[in-house]
């Protein structure tokens, strides 16, 4: 077990995979740039028309697919394409990435070469033991082709040639095994996976290290680049490590307030808005809610008052590791508690589907006590066209907090 910070990337990304058991829908389109647009670009409807191996398209219906997320209709044939092409993929968390280049991978490795022929590099041991299990689940009926993880504490005797086919870990472990240790023969790789860039760059070293692996592969080896996110370092990075490379972009859909009915209740205290909290828990709990507490101390006390009142509520807290906290998301994406109560920073980036009821104890504010509008909206807000009903809470407790509120509604003209 490894404990995480509250605020870490990776330990969100974790989370999310985690907790996912299903793709994001999304009914954005999207954007491609080729690096080479005279050839025609092609896109899939079905898994059959990639002309997988048998054994590789047993393993995706295996896993329950039945058929290409958004994003891989467009990037899987541009994977799978001969010569092989470049890959920068940006899409949002749960939207494919993941399967998308395993499948690239599986179908790209001679099983018969007994040695590393892909490369697979993550950000941290614990998402690398979860692409692990997806390279498992879809190889499943191809049992020659043979995984190994180069991460601390797997430690190999000196000289030794590594057999396997897959060779995914941190890029720290990755670059020793390919320089210092010479248990990987870079030149024989022939494709390059960078996982979770925007994750990665944020960890000191592992940007300069995955450029010293790139670096020592070949020239025709296939690179590719997936990250959830796109910001300008992410992008320079990207372009440092993927020479001509076809670019695909999924834009994240955009929430609105569309469809939620947003309330808020007068109190005069902390004690008082817990009050209103009960009288209101009833009717809340028919639907599954999230409560927002600014601090992480607030979050306490109210999850300890609410207990004691006879409630069950989950609590999310910032000093919880990682597993604890999936299980306590998991507890409640299954309906086990009805009620879960977070701060913000807590429950950023992680999307709970079902919530209805979004109350916010606390309002959300910046670092200068203004109000933050973005995290209003993510709270609360809904995605596409038939994004479901919802109703928002919000505590009052004072001539500051109803100026916060004020000009949310101003923000927002609602
Ligand atoms: N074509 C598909 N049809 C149905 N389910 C799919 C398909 N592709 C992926 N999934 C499932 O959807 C979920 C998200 O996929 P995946 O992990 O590949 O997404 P991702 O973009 O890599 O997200 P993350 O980076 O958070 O892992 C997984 O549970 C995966 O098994």
């Amino acid at each position: 077990i490894v404990a995480l910070t509250t605020n870490n990337k990776s330990a969100q990304s974790l989370l999310n995979k985690l907790i996912r058991s299903n793709l994001v829908n999304t009914t954005n389109q999207v954007e491609v740039l080729q690096k080479d647009p005279s050839s025609p670009l092609y896109s899939v409807r079905s898994f059959e028309e990639l002309h997988l191996k048998p054994q590789l398209l047993r393993g995706v219906y295996g896993m329950g697919f039945n058929r290409p997320s958004k994003i891989q209709e467009t990037a899987l044939p541009m994977m799978l394409a001969e010569p092989a092409q470049n890959l920068i993929a940006q899409s949002q968390s749960g939207t494919g990435k993941t399967a998308a280049f395993v499948l690239a991978m599986l179908s790209h490795v001679d099983p018969n070469l007994n040695h590393p022929q892909c490369l697979c590099v993550s950000p941290t041991y614990e998402l690398a033991l979860q692409t692990g299990k997806v390279i498992e689940q879809m190889g499943k009926h191809y049992p020659e082709v043979k995984l190994v993880y180069a991460i601390r504490g797997n430690k190999l005797p000196r000289g030794m040639k590594l057999e396997e086919q897959i060779v995914i870990g941190t890029p720290g472990t990755m670059l020793d095994w390919c320089s210092k240790f010479r248990f990987i023969d870079p030149k024989k790789i022939k494709v390059f996976v960078l996982d979770e860039a925007d994750v990665m760059i944020a960890t000191q070293g592992h940007q300069d290290q995955s450029i010293r692996i790139q670096r020592m592969l070949p020239k025709n080896c296939q690179m590719l680049l997936f990250s959830a996110t796109f910001e300008e370092s992410v992008w320079s990075f990207a372009q440092r490590i993927v020479p001509e490379p076809n670019i695909i972009k999924l834009k994240r859909e955009e929430e609105t307030l569309d469809t939620i009915k947003q309330y808020y209740v007068l109190c005069n205290s902390k004690e008082e808005k817990f009050q209103a909290l009960c009288n209101i828990y009833g009717g809340i709990t028919i639907a599954q809610a999230m409560i927002f507490c600014h601090t992480r101390k607030t979050a306490g006390w109210l999850a300890g008052e609410l207990s004691r009142e006879g409630h069950q509520v989950a609590l999310l807290s910032g000093e919880m590791q990682v597993e604890q906290r999936a299980a306590v998301i998991e507890r409640f994406r299954d309906g086990k508690e009805k009620v879960l109560v977070t701060t913000n920073v807590c429950a950023r980036g992680i999307d709970v589907e079902q919530v209805s009821v979004v109350i916010n104890f606390d309002l959300p504010v910046d670092r200068e006590g203004n109000p933050d509008n973005e995290t209003y909206l993510h709270r609360i807000g809904r995605t596409g066209r038939f994004g479901k009903r919802g109703l928002a809470i919000n505590m009052v407790d004072s001539k500051m907090s109803m100026n916060i509120l004020n000009r949310i509604q101003d923000h927002f003209s609602k």
